[in-house]
């Protein structure tokens, strides 16, 4: 029946004001809105639908993104949408294309790629004048990937010669495995790259800088003189990230104007002499920073989609439990599927507030390196490879998690989950491999307990390497559960715990001669103390958002409830390394799951509502199961009949290939 709301009943069971939990979601009241009325444009735009990706073959999927962005485009100018309200468009139109890889470099690169900001700044300013777009049409992609090397960037073997004769480098691709390889938008669209290739003059290898390359002809769009170009192929799923051409791109002694180097941290002058300017290297890696707290921002995105979807559906579907021709039960309702959704839902939440801090933290460095002040680089490098891996991983994990909290069909294209996940799981391996990231971590915190004694006091997030002494001594004195809930006690668990498994480390590395070797044989023990400092951090920032205004009955009680259940799951998930390090008994870390239980408890009338609080609409969901209204059942049987394999009763290969089977069986057993 359509107009019912089939989950009227859990929505009347909340708690909270539900309109405010959305404005603590969106971050401010000015953002709500603007998301709101951008989800609701795009969802009621035919342009942006998504019906039938999954089914679409691989060029008409491309050509159809090609199509959407085009569209998008020609809504930012004509309805003037400003830089916000452009970034919720491509967040709600939800298809990736190589337009993101595009936009990261605008932002980062702003003075080699303009043109977009100025497009929409031309829209603003200069509506008279006409617009300058048309004759600076270029499109750019990040190549920095090769064939054989992607983690380790120090091993990158493209070629940038300096030829001082005509004041130009010449780009090379040595071998094989120098192939640029991966980067988005490369393969069929960009008509420049950011290329990161070794830089030699005078034959001497300077390592690796950043040259600025026109792929492609800006008449014809083809690859010009000694450059191949194509995309590197299919990619995982149905749909998904086959909306994007990651290419691959070879150079045969291409030649390049002196000044297209991104001379930000280095310089050759025209007599080809090199020269390094005085200040840190890690400079060339700022793009990626900036990307990965991106990431961090957007895991939250994708990991409360999927939970919205599960728990929609957990309280749709029942199974069991009917007495007398009653109902069944919801499947909600089963503690199991509480232990295992509602810690998703709580770091969905807890996602959100680490990436808004995140950001301002990031703000904070770019507004440092343009007042030449680089020392918190560390820092914030430190906080995005870390929080980068630790909320893709979860986030990855947690979409196929409710993929299978949905049951049978979870599986089905129509719920959603399968493409979401497929397009979500390789952000735990672009821009920086989930363990390589936390190595990087380790590498931060082995050398701040090494600097302990010296006068260098841990600031920021690791601050509380400052109290080491009281960290490495102090016992949880506390027996009951309640005494969980208080955010000085969750707080100390953390901090206790990421401290001492990092001094174990620390002590164990020193046991080797050669500390590379130390750190080389204990890595993995390492790439935990590492996620434990960084799960420090996300419970920190979620304790340190409860303790801000917000307003709204009963918003902040079920933000504490979601902190709870964040920290409390975690700790019982690790309670190997609380229970190892000696922090807790595990008499308390039996009573600390006695506490987790009871907030699960107090979460389940709301749950519903928690995650109404996204405010999604069905369009970005794009999901049977996870519809507002939750009438699923003949929605999903609608659907069904939409199958191109549904377009005839009798299918195509039946007279080649059943048929005669059918007949070769039917003589058989007439022979029987
Ligand atoms: C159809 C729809 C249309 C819509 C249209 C609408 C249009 C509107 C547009 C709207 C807006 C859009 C918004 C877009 C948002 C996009 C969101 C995301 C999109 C995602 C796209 C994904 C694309 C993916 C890209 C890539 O993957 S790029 C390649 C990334 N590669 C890596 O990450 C490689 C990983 N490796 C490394 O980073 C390094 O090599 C290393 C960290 C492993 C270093 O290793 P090594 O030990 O060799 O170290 P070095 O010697 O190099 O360095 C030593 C010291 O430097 C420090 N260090 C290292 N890295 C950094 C750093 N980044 N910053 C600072 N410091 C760094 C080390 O720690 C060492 O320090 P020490 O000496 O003190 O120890
Ligand atoms: C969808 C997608 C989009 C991408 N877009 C771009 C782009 O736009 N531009 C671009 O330049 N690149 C892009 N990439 C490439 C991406 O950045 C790399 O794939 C990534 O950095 C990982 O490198 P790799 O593939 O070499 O993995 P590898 O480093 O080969 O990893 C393989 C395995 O080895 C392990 N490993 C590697 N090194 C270590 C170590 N030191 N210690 C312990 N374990 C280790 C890893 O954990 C992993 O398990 C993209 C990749 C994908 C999948």
């Amino acid at each position: 029946m359509e107009g019912v709301d089939y989950l009227a009943d859990e929505r009347k069971k909340a708690q909270f004001d539900v309109d405010e939990m959305k404005i603590v979601w969106a971050g401010s009241r000015h953002a709500f809105e603007v998301s709101d009325r951008i989800s609701k444009l795009v969802a009621n735009d035919p342009g942006f639908s998504k019906e039938e990706r999954t089914m679409l073959p691989r060029k008409e999927l491309f050509k159809n993104t090609l199509r959407k962005a085009a569209y998008a485009w020609k809504l930012i100018i004509d309805l003037h949408l400003s830089e916000e309200e452009a970034e919720k468009l491509r967040c709600f139109i939800d298809e990736p294309a190589f337009i993101d890889a595009h936009w990261v470099l605008t932002s980062c690169l702003t003075l080699i790629f303009a043109y977009a900001k100025l497009l929409l700044w031309a829209q603003r300013n200069n509506r008279k004048g006409g617009c300058p777009w048309p004759t600076r049409c270029k499109f750019g992609c990040y190549a920095q990937t090769e064939l054989g090397h992607g983690s380790n960037v120090r091993g990158l073997e493209t070629t940038a010669t300096f030829d001082p004769q005509t004041d130009e480098f010449v780009i090379h691709s040595p071998t094989l495995t120098s192939s640029k390889w991966w980067p988005g938008g490369l393969g069929k669209v960009s008509t420049h790259a950011v290329v990161y290739a070794r830089l030699i003059t005078d034959g001497k290898d300077h390592g690796i800088n950043a040259f600025i390359i026109q792929l492609r002809s800006l008449e014809d769009h083809k690859p010009l003189p000694g450059i191949t170009i194509g995309d590197i192929g299919t990619k995982f799923g149905n749909g998904a990230y086959n909306t994007v051409d990651n290419g691959v791109l070879r150079f045969d002694h291409v030649r390049i104007p002196r000044d297209q180097m991104l001379m930000s941290v280095s310089q050759v002058t025209k007599v080809g002499k090199y020269v390094q300017f005085d200040v840190p290297r890690q400079l060339l890696y700022v793009p990626m920073v900036d990307v990965r707290q991106t990431i961090v921002a957007d895991a939250s995105t994708a990991l409360s989609r999927a939970v919205c979807i599960a728990t929609r559906y957990s309280a749709v579907r029942r199974q069991f439990g009917s007495q007398n021709g009653g109902q069944e039960i919801q499947v909600i309702d089963y503690k199991t599927q509480q232990s295992r959704l509602f810690p998703l839902l709580a770091s969905a939440y807890a996602f959100r507030f680490v990436g808004e801090w995140l950001k301002r933290l990031y703000t904070d460095v770019t507004q440092r390196l343009q007042a030449k002040d680089f020392s918190t680089v560390p820092e914030v490098h430190a906080c995005t490879a870390g929080l980068k891996s630790l909320t893709t991983t979860a986030t990855a994990d947690g979409i196929e998690e409710c993929r299978k909290l949905c049951g049978g069909h979870g599986y089905l294209c129509s719920s959603g989950l399968p493409e979401l996940f497929a397009i979500y799981v390789p952000a735990c391996t672009y821009e920086g491999d989930n363990i390589v990231l936390l190595l990087q971590v380790a590498r931060y915190l082995m050398k701040t307990v090494s600097q302990l004694g010296s006068r260098k006091k841990p600031v920021g997030t690791i601050a509380y390497m400052g109290k080491l002494e009281h960290l490495m001594q102090c016992r949880f004195d506390v027996e009951q559960a309640k005494d969980w809930l208080k955010p000085s006690v969750i707080l100390e668990a953390f901090e206790a715990r990421a401290a001492r498994m990092s001094v174990a480390c620390a002590q164990n590395i020193s046991k080797f001669d050669n500390p590379e070797e130390g750190f080389a044989e204990l890595a993995a023990d390492l790439v935990e103390a590492a996620l434990a400092h960084c799960q420090l951090i996300v419970v920190s920032k979620f304790i340190e958002k409860l303790q801000q205004d917000i307003p709204g009955k009963g918003v902040k009680q079920q933000l504490e409830v979601l902190c709870g259940i964040y920290a409390l799951f975690l700790l019982h998930k690790h309670q190997g390394d609380f229970l190892g390090t000696g922090y807790i008994t595990s008499k308390q870390a039996s009573v600390a799951n006695e506490q987790l239980r009871a907030l699960y408890s107090q979460l389940r009338p709301n749950a519903i509502s928690l995650v109404d609080a996204f405010n999604y609409t069905d369009h970005f969901l794009g999901s049977i199961l996870g519809r507002y209204d939750g009438n699923v059942y003949p929605k999903l049987y609608e659907a069904a009949w939409k199958d191109p394999l549904n377009e005839s009763d009798v299918p195509d290969g039946f007279h080649e290939y059943i048929r005669p089977l059918l007949k070769q069986q039917l003589l058989q057993t007439a022979r029987l």
